[in-house]
C-alpha cells in the first residue's frame, strides 16, 4: 500500500544529508526492494532483526523486507504559503505525505551557513510551522465559505463540519498545529477532507553534531516543543549517518562499535516513521521466501491478506499464524505446530505485530 514520509525544514539544514543517507543505507542484500521512484523519492528497508532469525530457521531462497518511502522536499522559506521560494509546489508535496520528518538544525558549525545566521531551532520550527499553519488557514477559510451555504439550508453534517471547523481558526491564526488539538476520531472524520498538513502525524528530527547528543540546549528546545504538540523527536547526526551509509556491511558494525552505536542512528528514523503512522509487521516465512509486509495495527487477516495480494483478501478463508516468538521457540512451523503453538483463525482476526501468517484463499 505504501506509506511514505516527507522530509521538511529550512533550506540546508540537512534534509537530503538525512535522505542520501536513508535511501543509501543499509542495501547489502542483493534482492534489497530499494528503488528510486523520482529522484527525490526513495524506498527504504525497514530494520528488522526478526527478519534474519526467521531466515535462519527456514533457510529460503531470499529474504525481503517490508518498506517506506521517503520524499526529500525542497527548503521551505518563511512567505511559502504566500507563493515564496518553491511556495505552493512545496506545500502541494507535503499534502501528498503520510506523515511528517521535519528536521531541525541543532549542530554548530560555522562553515555551514544558516538561512537566519544564527541556530535557534525554536524560531527555525516556527517559520516553518507558521507556514503550514497559514496554509491550512486559507484551506479552512476556503471550506468554511463552503459549507456555511449548506449548513444554512439545514444540512446536519454541514453544520457539525462548520462548528468544527471555525474551533480550528483560532489554533492557527495562532501558528500553532491542528496536530496539538488532541481531536478525537469523531472531529477527525469532520476535518478529513480537507487534508490539512499540520494534522499529519510529525517527528522532529534534531539534527546534531557528533557531540551534541547529550548537554544540547538546541535539542532541549526541540523536545520541549515537540511534546506541546504530540509530536516526537529522534536526535540524529546526519552527518555522520550519511559517513556510514557508504560503509560496506563489516566496515560499518566495526564503525559502530567505534562509536558506541548499536545500529545506525538512520533506523531509529524509519522506525519512527513507520510509529508515528500506526504501522507493524506480520510475517510469511516459505521456502521461497521469508518477507516482513506493513498493516496498519487493528488491520484484520483478511486486510494483512490484501497488503500481499487483493485475490488473497477477496478469497480469503483463513490465516494460520504462528507468533513470532512461537516460531523461534519451537525452531519452525512444524515445531510450532507440535508444541500446539499453531492457530486457525477467521476472517476477524486482528493481527499481532510478528505474526507468522500463511494465508488460505479461493478465487
Ligand atoms: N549534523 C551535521 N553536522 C555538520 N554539518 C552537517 C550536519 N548535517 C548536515 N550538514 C551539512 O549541512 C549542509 C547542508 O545539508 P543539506 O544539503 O542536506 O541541506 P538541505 O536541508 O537539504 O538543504 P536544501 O533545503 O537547500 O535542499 C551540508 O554541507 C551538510 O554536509
Ligand atoms: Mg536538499
Amino acid at each position: 500500500m505504501g506509506f511514505n514520509c516527507g522530509i521538511v525544514g529550512l533550506p540546508n539544514v540537512g534534509k537530503s544529508t538525512l535522505f542520501n543517507a536513508l535511501t543509501k543505507s543499509g542495501i547489502g542484500a542483493e534482492n534489497f526492494p530499494f528503488c528510486t521512484i523520482e529522484p527525490n523519492a526513495g524506498v527504504v528497508a525497514m530494520p528488522d532483526p526478526r527478519l534474519n532469525k526467521l531466515a535462519e530457521i527456514v533457510k529460503p531462497e531470499r529474504v525481503v523486507p517490508t518498506t517506506m518511502e521517503f520524499v526529500d522536499i525542497a527548503g521551505l522559506v518563511a512567505g511559502a504559503s504566500k507563493g515564496e521560494g518553491l511556495g505552493n509546489q512545496f506545500l502541494a508535496n507535503i499534502r501528498q505525505t503520510d506523515a511528517i520528518a521535519h528536521v531541525v538544525r541543532c549542530f554548530e558549525d560555522g562553515n555551514v551557513i544558516h538561512v537566519a545566521n544564527k541556530v535557534d531551532p525554536a524560531s527555525d520550527i516556527e517559520v516553518i510551522n507558521t507556514e503550514l499553519a497559514l496554509a491550512d488557514l486559507e484551506t479552512v477559510e476556503k471550506a468554511i465559505k463552503r459549507v456555511q451555504r449548506v449548513a444554512k439550508s439545514g444540512d446536519k453534517e454541514a453544520k457539525a463540519q462548520l462548528e468544527m471547523f471555525e474551533k480550528l481558526l483560532p489554533v492557527l491564526n495562532e501558528g500553532k498545529p491542528v496536530r496539538s488539538m488532541n481531536l478525537d476520531k469523531d472531529q477527525m472524520a469532520l476535518i478529513r477532507e480537507l487534508c490539512l498538513l499540520t494534522v499529519k502525524p510529525t517527528m522532529y528530527i534534531a539534527n546534531v553534531s557528533e557531540d551534541g547528543f547529550e548537554n544540547n540546549p538546541h535539542l532541549d528546545t526541540v523536545r520541549k516543543i515537540a511534546e506541546s504538540e504530540n509530536a516526537v523527536v529522534v536526535p540524529i547526526c546526519n552527518k555522520i549517518e550519511a559517513e556510514i551509509s557508504e560503509l560496506e556491511d563489516d566496515e560499518k558494525s566495526m564503525f559502530l562499535e567505534e562509536m558506541g552505536m548499536e545500529e545506525p542512528g538512520l533506523d531509529r528514523v524509519i522506525r519512527g516513521g513507520y510509529g508515528l503512522l500506526g504501522l507493524q509487521t506480520y510475517f510469511t516465512a516459505g521456502v521461497k521466501e521469508v518477507r516482513a509486509w506493513t498493516v496498519k495495527i487493528g488491520a484484520t487477516a483478511p486486510q494483512a491478506a490484501g497488503v500481499i495480494h487483493t485475490d488473497f483478501e477477496r478469497g480469503f478463508i483463513r490465516a494460520e499464524v504462528v507468533s513470532y516468538d512461537d516460531f523461534v521457540q519451537y525452531n519452525g512451523e512444524a515445531g510450532a505446530k507440535d508444541a500446539g503453538k499453531w492457530r486457525l483463525e477467521g476472517k476477524d482476526y486482528i493481527v499481532k505485530d510478528g505474526d507468522v501468517i500463511h494465508f488460505r484463499f479461493n478465487v
